[in-house]
């Protein structure tokens, strides 16, 4: 079946995952201090700092950044300190060269696109509205973060597909992480795991894999870029 909704994960998908961790993640711990002490009193900041346990928040905040924790109180944080950076032009969403004219044409084609990622939703618009590629905002219909359920359960991609008012058999999920995709599965999608050489990715075997978004488009029908 063609899909006729590609829902993909961002970090080792859209975008290198050296990126995420080598560029965002320090530029947000970098600037963590200077944030809270300028915005933590103001009322959406401290609303996520009340789900933030402990006598030191910046030390348990920290302690998250050091674990990759996809806590959903960090990654809204990290969101909001990236904000500054991707509107003044010192970060800009790095896309592999094949995303956005993949992206463009199969939504060109009439097949829906949506995001779901760790990184909060506000990241996630700050990425794909200030990439490399141009703002690609309009091509997407959804974008969705752990406030929908987290990536490994098979419950969050049920929500996602009721959400958009999609069959889960029409969704093709996107993900370079294996337990990602068995979750996604177990709910009835589509799924496709992408295998970029760059991040250094290994084929898990349990799903089909492709290694750029025009290999995915080969394997599931949809409409081919240029
Ligand atoms: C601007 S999105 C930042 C990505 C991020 O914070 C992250 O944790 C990556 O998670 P993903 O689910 O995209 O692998
Ligand atoms: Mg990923």
């Amino acid at each position: 079946m063609t899909p006729r909704l590609v829902l993909t994960d961002i970090e080792g998908t859209t975008s290198a995952i050296a990126f995420v961790k080598d560029t965002l993640f320090p530029f947000a711990e970098a600037e963590l201090d200077a944030f809270l002490a300028a915005r933590g009193a103001e009322p959406e900041v401290a609303a996520i700092l009340a789900e933030v346990p402990g006598p030191d928040q910046a030390a348990t905040l920290r302690g998250w950044m050091a674990a990759d924790a996809k806590v959903t109180a960090l990654k809204s944080l990290q969101g909001l300190i990236w904000a500054a950076g991707f509107t003044d032009g010192r970060l800009r969403g790095h896309l592999w060269p094949d995303v956005a004219p993949c992206l463009r044409a199969w939504q060109a084609g009439g097949v829906a696109l949506a995001v779901y990622s760790s990184g909060s939703v506000g990241a996630q618009k700050l990425l794909f509205g200030h990439s490399e590629a141009g703002d690609l905002l309009p091509l997407f219909s959804g974008f969705f973060d752990t406030r929908v359920g987290a990536k490994r359960e098979a419950a969050s991609y049920a929500a996602i597909a009721a959400q958009t008012g999609q069959d889960p058999a029409g969704i093709l999920f996107l993900s370079d992480v294996a337990e990602e995709l068995d979750a996604a599965r177990d709910s009835g999608l589509m799924t496709c795991q992408l295998v970029r050489a760059q991040d250094g990715t290994v084929a898990c075997g349990r799903h089909p894999a492709a290694m750029d978004f025009p290999e995915v488009a080969r394997q599931f029908q949809l409409p081919l870029a240029g």
